[in-house]
């Protein structure tokens, strides 16, 4: 009985694993699921394939292991957060499809919120911007859209949920509608501050308050599973970038994380102190453990790894991510080619959606390998815009930090390099790379009492590789200055 089953439901595949009782990898299960793009900026998942794909996952998972069920001591659920789903109490069934993160349709309608002067309310309770991005105007649009939803959402028979909801509401065959803290805080209709569904921002964008689940710690009794084959406790929900935040330790105010993989999502603890950013950074909830609220700033960006997939995909320069590191360590010293990649716009701290991106600095020598350079380039400028951005928010930041990396991309050495070199602080590695998967078994294990408690969960964490900067201050500000300039020739505002 000292298993415990992780789920991570991302943006595009579906994975379980299994933990030991010390915490290591058993094993893995996986599947990718379709994308569907109906019209251009629209992003939307089949709830069905979320379900189906996890159900499948865990059993596959649990096969590997030759384990059952009954040898688990609880479930830890982490997910892509935002996407917003509406089903029927009833009969468990999708009204429509889930609505990703992704998906700019709401654009308009934030901008009309915005023109009416609602912004500031709307981000001194719930930490956000008014943004697309989040699962409100996406949950208002699904009420607005469907047939006769808002009345039956009114008369308590329709239910909204994050994918961790959706994921419990079908573990538990639909005993169980809830949610956690940090999940809730994604949605734009979640006091982050008093800890409760905000009436007025529900009323705002009419919201039926019936539909929304109850909030939950992160490590808390989320109900039986019921469908693996033996009845298993969910003991542990958190959205996935708060949840790598968990796996990474990052428990003291001022430590941060950055998780690189398709896009890059950076996190940094402030403690008690929720943080308005005066730098279009995001405040929301690291985690809440025993009722007590830890807050974090967030930086999110779009184009991280998906630069090297441009690479390889889009120019063909390249047949595998791993082959930019040759090309960048071969590249001429003296070109400096800067590529923004703002593919779709621009994240944190610019939320530019209608900028596109642009190489800079071309010259009749450039060729691959300075290309593959200042792909991986971008992303650690960007990520200094991101440090420099919670530095300036955050004085408790001021002194020396070090950032915690994780995600695909952080097998580059060459990149994970760059980003100490031009952040001027150290960049540390850890062991295990699985940090999102370890956070929410983490939190499950604990609840469960099999996994040691935050300290000591800490102090196993375990430095793979620490990179130390060694680029002379005034290079790097010369260099950071030149991407600024960039960024600034292409944001659509000029
Ligand atoms: N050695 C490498 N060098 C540079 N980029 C890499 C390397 N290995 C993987 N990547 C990039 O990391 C990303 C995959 O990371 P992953 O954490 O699996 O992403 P996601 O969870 O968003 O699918 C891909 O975009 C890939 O291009
Ligand atoms: O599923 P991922 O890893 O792409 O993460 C998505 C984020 O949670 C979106 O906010």
């Amino acid at each position: 009985m000292d298993y415990i089953l992780a789920i991570d439901q991302g943006t595009t595949s579906s994975r379980a694993i299994v933990f030991d009782g010390d915490m290591r990898v058993v094993s893995v299960g996986q599947e990718e699921f379709p994308q569907h793009f109906p019209h251009s900026g629209w992003v939307e998942h089949d709830p069905d394939d979320l379900w189906q794909t996890v159900l499948r996952s865990c059993e596959e998972a649990l096969e590997k292991a030759e384990i059952s069920a009954g040898d688990l001591a609880g479930i830890g659920i982490t997910n892509q957060r935002e996407t917003t789903l509406v089903w029927e109490k009833a009969t468990g069934r999708p009204i429509t499809n889930a609505i990703v993160w992704q998906d700019r349709r709401t654009a308009d309608r934030c901008a009309a919120l915005r023109g009416a002067g609602h912004e500031e309310m709307i981000r001194a309770r719930t930490g956000l911007l008014l943004d697309p991005y989040f699962s409100g105007t996406k949950l208002e649009w699904i009420l607005d859209r469907t047939e006769g939803a808002r009345a039956r959402a009114e008369a308590g028979e329709l239910a909204f949920g994050t994918v961790d909801s959706w994921l419990i509401w079908n573990l538990t065959e639909g005993r169980i509608h809830a949610t956690d803290a940090t999940n809730a805080a994604r949605t734009m209709l979640y006091d982050i501050v008093q800890g409760q569904w905000d009436s007025e921002i529900c009323a705002l964008l009419h919201i039926p308050m019936e539909m929304l689940p109850e909030v939950h710690d992160c490590a808390s009794d989320f109900g039986m599973a019921t469908v693996l084959g033996a009845e298993v406790p969910v003991l542990g929900v958190a959205g996935d970038q708060q949840a790598a935040t968990i796996g990474q330790a990052c428990f003291a105010p001022g430590m941060m994380k950055s998780t690189y993989g398709t896009g890059c999502f950076a996190l940094m603890n402030t403690g008690s102190d929720l943080v308005h950013s005066e730098n279009k950074l995001l405040g929301t909830i690291a985690y809440r453990l025993d009722g007590e609220v830890t807050y974090a700033l967030e930086g999110s960006i779009f184009v991280a790894g998906a630069v090297v997939q441009w690479l390889r995909d889009g120019l063909g320069l390249i047949g595998a991510a791993a082959e930019t590191q040759a090309l960048a360590e071969a590249a001429d010293p003296e070109q400096e080619v800067i590529m923004v990649p703002a593919f779709t716009g621009l994240g944190a701290p610019y939320w530019d959606a209608d900028c596109r991106g642009a190489i800079f600095g071309l010259t009749r020598a450039t060729g691959p390998s300075e290309l593959a350079r200042a792909a991986l380039e971008s992303v650690g400028f960007q990520t200094v815009d991101l440090y420099r951005a919670m530095l300036a928010d955050w004085p408790g930041a001021a002194e020396e930090r070090v950032l915690r990396v994780d995600g695909g991309m952080v097998m580059s050495d060459w990149t994970m390099q760059f980003l100490a070199d031009i952040l001027g602080a150290p960049v540390d590695r850890p062991v295990i790379a699985e940090t999102t998967a370890v956070g929410a078994a983490w939190l499950a294990g604990m609840r469960a009492g099999i996994y040691p408690d935050k300290q000591g969960f800490s102090d196993g964490w375990a430095l793979d590789r620490r990179f130390e900067p060694a680029m002379d201050p005034a290079t790097r500000e010369r260099r950071y200055a030149a991407w600024q300039d960039a960024v600034s020739r292409v944001l659509s505002k000029n």
